[in-house]
């Protein structure tokens, strides 16, 4: 784990002295959009760098995946061990290396857009192959960018017809996502990084408080903005699939597990049913990732076994209202 300080790899741990011991993200570097006069739509022209690991790659892997823009947008995967070297390419079982840039590591990949760059080498990240830079590191934007920058494309690329943000339902999904990023996506890790016993038990009850209000939201309602799949489903999606297996025991969120709360439950198996979702969920990346690379967390690096999951078994949620 480290990060760049101007285009120079420093091995370092999170700093949380100045923020009484409460890990806060860094906001993402690149910001530039498909669709720009610089980085038009295109298939064949970009390329995303991802960890099978990561929630927040692993919702560009998902939007790519429903928006099928597997052929138009190639794929790396980093190994899921991130130690001194921050993420590194490997050809270990679900690793892609890198066809593009030819790194060993992913700090590599930034420099190549910005040779003097400071911050956090994360994932997910859009490449330009044309421009030889990076478009966007924000998996909320890279998100957008997919579900409609390729839509006008036609020949038979993408899925034009999937819209995972209809405009009538914006401001709700916008609502939620806000709601949900501060307090369980990034929650969990605000638990797990925390460095006082007072930041870890803000964040705690701030994440079961938010699961509770989401827990009771899909008592009534089949999925977070109404009866239709959105964006806001996926953003949670890639935190729920990991709370069991890693968040409750590495980042201490364990008030209850995932498998204790029936709707979220529920919903969690038929989001992971959705044809083509599966694939994208890979385990042994997910708990190799977490239990091996924070050595800070978990010393030993010891990954446990279980839990034993039920993310194929018959979901109830046919109950409740979809749209067609
Ligand atoms: N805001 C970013 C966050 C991405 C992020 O933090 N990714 C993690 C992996 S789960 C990472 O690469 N961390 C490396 C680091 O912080 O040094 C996004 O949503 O794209």
């Amino acid at each position: 784990m480290g990060l760049l300080v101007d285009g120079k790899w420093q091995d370092k741990w999170y700093d949380t002295s100045k923020s009484g011991g409460r890990f806060v993200r860094q906001d993402s570097a690149f910001r530039d959009s498909i669709g720009d006069d610089r980085f038009p739509a295109e298939a064949g022209r970009y390329h995303l760098y991802v960890s099978l690991a990561c929630p927040w790659a692993h919702r560009a892997l998902i939007v790519r995946r429903l928006k099928r823009l597997e052929d138009a947008i190639s794929l790396s995967v980093v190994d899921w061990l991130m130690l001194e070297n921050g993420w590194e390419f490997s050809d270990r079982p679900g690793c892609i290396p890198d066809t593009v840039n030819g790194a060993d590591y992913m700090h590599q990949v930034y420099t190549a857009a910005q040779p003097d760059y400071t911050g956090r080498v994360t994932v997910p990240v859009l490449w330009d192959r044309k421009e030889g830079t990076i478009v966007n590191n924000e998996s909320a934007e890279i998100i957008r960018m997919f579900n409609s920058g390729f839509d006008h494309l036609g020949g038979g690329i993408g899925n034009p017809q999937l819209d995972l943000y209809p405009k009538a339902l914006r401001a709700e999904i916008d609502a939620i996502n806000e709601r949900v990023y501060n307090d369980i996506n990034n929650g969990v890790y605000k638990c797990g990084f925390a460095t006082t016993q007072e930041a870890y038990e803000e964040a705690f009850d701030a994440l079961f408080a938010a699961l509770d209000e989401v827990e009771a939201r899909l008592a009534r309602q089949r999925y977070l903005a109404g009866n239709r799949i959105t964006e806001a489903d996926w953003r949670l999606f890639t935190t729920l699939v990991r709370f069991d297996p890693v968040y409750v025991g590495h980042f201490k969120c364990n008030r209850q597990r995932i498998a204790d709360y029936p709707n979220l439950q529920n919903y969690l198996r038929e989001l992971y049913q959705v044809p083509g979702i599966a694939d994208t969920v890979n385990l042994r990346h997910i708990k190799g990732h977490y239990y091996e690379s924070h050595r800070g967390v978990n010393p030993t690096g010891i990954v446990p076994k279980g839990p034993a999951l039920s993310l194929d078994s018959p979901h109830d949620r046919d109950r409740l209202k979809a749209a067609a």
